[in-house]
């Protein structure tokens, strides 16, 4: 039997994962899952002092990515339903690489195997590629206040993890299909026909 797609729209920061999720789900009448961010009492504290609050940061997206994970299995893929989602669990690895140091960084990465490893994994992950100058100005145009603290140089490592993490991905997953979009040229939120032809791509793969 062929399983349900567990579709991941993932990028760097501002890349427009949520944006492409919720026109996608809409386009393709699936149901979404999308990360929770208004709630999470240290983002605002870790981008003005990352080394102090980075383990804090992390270790709250990673349970409650855990947990949506779970939920997502239970409700969608154990019954053979297609969803899509705004994030892939493995980014909690890429940022937890890139902000935690020692000791932490081997505990958190210790925990993350622990709770994800046994877990089902999207089959699909679209990768919204952007680069520095495409995302500072997405993220200026969201406008979230924490985020004015934001280094660019973070910024930019950030680009440069995902772009290892993918092709990573691609080795250690090969059943993993990784459909690479250039956030830079299409503009799905202006232009219909770039969003179309998105749209079709990932329609092919779902048949
Ligand atoms: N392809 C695009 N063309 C033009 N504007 C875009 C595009 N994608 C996203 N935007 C705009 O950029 C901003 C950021 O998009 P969005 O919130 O979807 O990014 P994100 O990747 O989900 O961010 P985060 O990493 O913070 O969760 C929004 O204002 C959105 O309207
Ligand atoms: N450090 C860190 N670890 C994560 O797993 C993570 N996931 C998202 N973010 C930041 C990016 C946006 O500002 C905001 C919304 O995506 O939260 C993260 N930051």
């Amino acid at each position: 039997m062929k399983h349900a797609s567990f579709i991941a729209v993932e990028g760097p920061i501002g890349a427009g994962k949520t944006t492409l999720t919720t026109m996608l789900a809409a386009e393709l009448g699936l149901p979404v899952i999308k990360e929770i961010v208004e709630e999470n009492p240290f983002l605002g504290k870790f981008y003005q002092n990352m080394d102090d609050w980075s383990f804090q940061l992390e270790m709250f997206f990673l349970c409650n990515r855990y947990k949506q994970l779970e939920d997502t299995v239970l409700e969608y893929i154990d019954k053979g339903k297609a969803v899509i989602s705004d994030y892939h669990i493995y980014k909690n690895l890429i940022f937890g690489e890139r902000t935690l140091k020692g000791t932490k960084r081997d505990k958190y990465r210790e925990i993350y195997h622990v709770l994800t490893d046994d877990l089902p994994k999207p089959n699909i992950i679209l990768y919204i590629r952007a680069d520095l100058d495409t995302l500072l100005t997405r993220i200026a145009k969201r406008g979230r206040s924490f985020e004015a603290e934001m280094d660019n140089a973070y910024l930019q490592q950030l680009i440069e993890d995902y772009d290892s993490a993918m092709a990573s991905l691609a080795v250690t997953e090969p059943n993993t299909v990784i459909l690479a979009i250039d956030g830079n040229q299409f503009d799905f939120v202006e232009n219909p026909q770039h969003f179309a032809e998105i749209a079709s791509q990932v329609k092919e793969l779902l048949t």
